[in-house]
């Protein structure tokens, strides 16, 4: 027995061995990229990888190489294999939505994805994404979503009274911690009528998980006890191993690993109670039969489909939207904040035309949607922000057979030749940037790096037509863009106009040059040299007279 044992683990030992040496010249050389340009590869382990995830500002390296070599270039990832590393429009566009869903998600990242998420639509690939995509498209129309204007309008308030009770005006707030509060209270209360109560301090368990959870992914915080270079590559494995050991592995997490399970098991709870207490509400109801809001479409999903594997997808999505929901706005408006504050003369001009639109409607009217788009410098400073400060500044695929990427503007080669199509094998990693792509001098002009919100105003003639908003990649693009752009425009407007109507911000005593743009999966914002203190946008509140 003992040496069935032993001849089984050598077994298993010596396949897993001869499979990543294998799967390791196999990638080395059937996936490379050798005849693109780009940067030195810096470790034969990490490749550029280590470069990139320890930088203290997203896209500072990506910017310089993409300076030398172009929109699309060569670089080399975790354990030998190159990647495609491309901003160019055409590029992301024939990837993102042309091809469908012939460049899915990146093992790995689809990995980390269901260890968070489960089998929801962030997750999903193909068909059952196609499936849970559309059962979930109706809540997201726009005609649905202004049921919630008002919803927006009344949470910005509370933020405003919360402020002024707590005696926060006229002093520094940190705006980050405050605006994650009124984002998670409305996703909770508009897209499955729950009370996460977190702007009126109840304790929460995924609130508390929330607040921190982004900020142990920055390269500080990875692991700070473990030797260089395994922070990375541990949780790169799965992409090289076979996937039984790989599942395996996954019963030993790490740090980071463990935080995703504890707002996994937490949203889960959640996601749980919120379909059950909905579930009890709706049986033997008629009228919530032809509901359109987020939690009635996935009820009724649920009974069109196999039961337990729908309420696995459906609990899922619910647990994705709970967490894509509110801090990509929180962080947004923090970030336009941030700009706003630098820029008095085009805060000036937006409550100029805050004003402007309360003289026309009246103190008390509550605003229509037609009311937030009649102003145009308003809406042109949130694209700005969503242009310089996208909260996912990149995006992982990987080309499920061999294909070829065209390009809007050709790239020199190694050996000197000018080419606008990229061969790739299957199974070649991609990264897309969103970031490169938002500031690309060829698209946006010379002045791609400033804040110059008239740009939306004045530059009338697009470049390019990329992604579902204002030309923008913020949102991606194709069958996976974001499926709440427009919840999220909406509650940024509301947000936006809530607040500036009320108050005036600016920088702290200190001046606002050491917040830096740190990379923790989304982008968060912290201080030079100060990263112990955590998520901080420190902003003077003054209130207006
Ligand atoms: C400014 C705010 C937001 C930004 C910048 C943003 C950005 C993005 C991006 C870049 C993706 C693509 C991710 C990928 O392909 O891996 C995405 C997907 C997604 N977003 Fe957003 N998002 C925002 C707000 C929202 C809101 C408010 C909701 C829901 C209420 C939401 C729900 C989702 C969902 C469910 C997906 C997955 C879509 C799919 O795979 O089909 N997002 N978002």
């Amino acid at each position: 027995m003992l040496g069935t044992v032993v001849k089984a683990i050598f077994a298993f030992i010596f396949i897993s061995s001869a499979y990543i040496l294998f799967g390791f010249v196999y990638r080395y050389y059937q996936r490379s990229l050798k005849f693109l340009r780009g940067p030195p590869r810096s470790s034969l382990l990490t490749g550029n990888d280590y470069e990139i995830i320890h930088q203290e500002e997203v896209n500072v390296i990506e910017n310089k190489w993409f300076n030398e070599y172009g929109t699309a270039f060569r670089t080399s990832t975790c354990y030998g294999e190159d990647a495609l590393m491309v901003a160019d429009p055409r590029a992301l566009q024939y990837v993102l939505h042309t091809s469908g869903y012939r460049f899915p998600k990146s093992i790995d990242s689809q990995q980390i994805t269901k260890m968070m998420f489960g089998r929801g639509i962030l997750w999903a690939e193909g068909e059952v994404h196609n499936r849970q995509r559309k059962a979930l498209n109706p809540a997201f129309s726009a005609t649905q979503l202004r049921q919630f204007l008002s919803l927006f309008q009344r949470s910005t308030a509370r933020l405003a009274n919360k402020w002024k009770e707590e005696q926060l005006v006229s002093s520094v707030v940190n705006v980050s911690q405050w605006l994650p509060k009124i984002t998670l209270d409305v996703i909770g209360e508009s897209a499955f009528d729950y009370k996460f109560g977190a702007l009126d301090g109840h304790a929460n368990e995924l609130g508390e998980i929330f607040k921190h959870m982004f900020y142990i992914l920055t390269p500080q915080c990875r692991f700070p006890s473990l030797p260089p270079n395994t922070d990375y590559t541990l949780p790169s494995l799965p992409a090289v191993l076979p996937t039984p050991l790989a599942n395996f592995l996954c019963r030993f997490p790490t740090k980071e690993e463990t935080r995703f399970r504890e707002f996994s098991d937490a949203s889960k709870k959640v996601a749980k109670s919120v379909f059950r207490t909905a579930t009890e509400a709706a049986n033997g109801q008629e009228d919530s039969k032809g509901s359109k809001d987020v939690l009635s479409v996935l009820l009724r999903s649920n009974l069109t489909e196999d039961p337990k594997k729908a309420l696995d997808e459906d609990e899922g999505s619910t647990r994705t939207i709970m967490l894509a929901g509110h801090e990509t706005t929180a962080s947004t408006t923090t970030w336009l904040l941030f700009e706003l504050a630098k820029s008095p003369k085009d805060q000036q001009r937006v409550y100029a035309e805050i004003r402007d639109v309360r003289a026309r409607i009246g103190v008390e009217a509550e605003l229509a949607v037609s009311d937030y788009d009649s102003m145009p410098f308003f809406n042109a400073v949130i694209k700005e922000a969503l242009r310089l400060h996208p909260i996912v500044p990149t995006l992982a695929r990987q080309a499920a057979s061999d294909d070829s990427i065209p390009l809007d503007f050709p790239i020199i080669t190694e050996s000197g030749e000018e080419i606008s199509q990229i061969p790739v094998s299957k199974g070649q990693r991609i990264v897309l940037s969103i970031a490169m792509y938002n500031r690309l001098t060829q698209v946006w002009g010379d002045d791609a790096n400033e804040w110059k919100p008239e740009r939306f105003i004045i530059d009338s003639k697009k470049k390019t037509a990329l992604g579902v908003y204002a030309n923008l990649m913020s949102f991606s693009a194709g069958v996976r863009a974001c499926i709440g752009w427009r919840f999220a425009i909406m509650e940024l407007q509301a947000i936006l106009f809530g607040l500036l109507e009320k108050f005036e911000f600016s920088p702290p005593p200190g001046g606002l040059d050491d917040i830096q743009r740190v990379p923790a999966g989304i982008m968060i914002p912290m201080k030079k040299n100060n990263w112990q203190e955590g998520v901080q946008m420190p902003l003077h509140v003054k209130a207006r007279e």
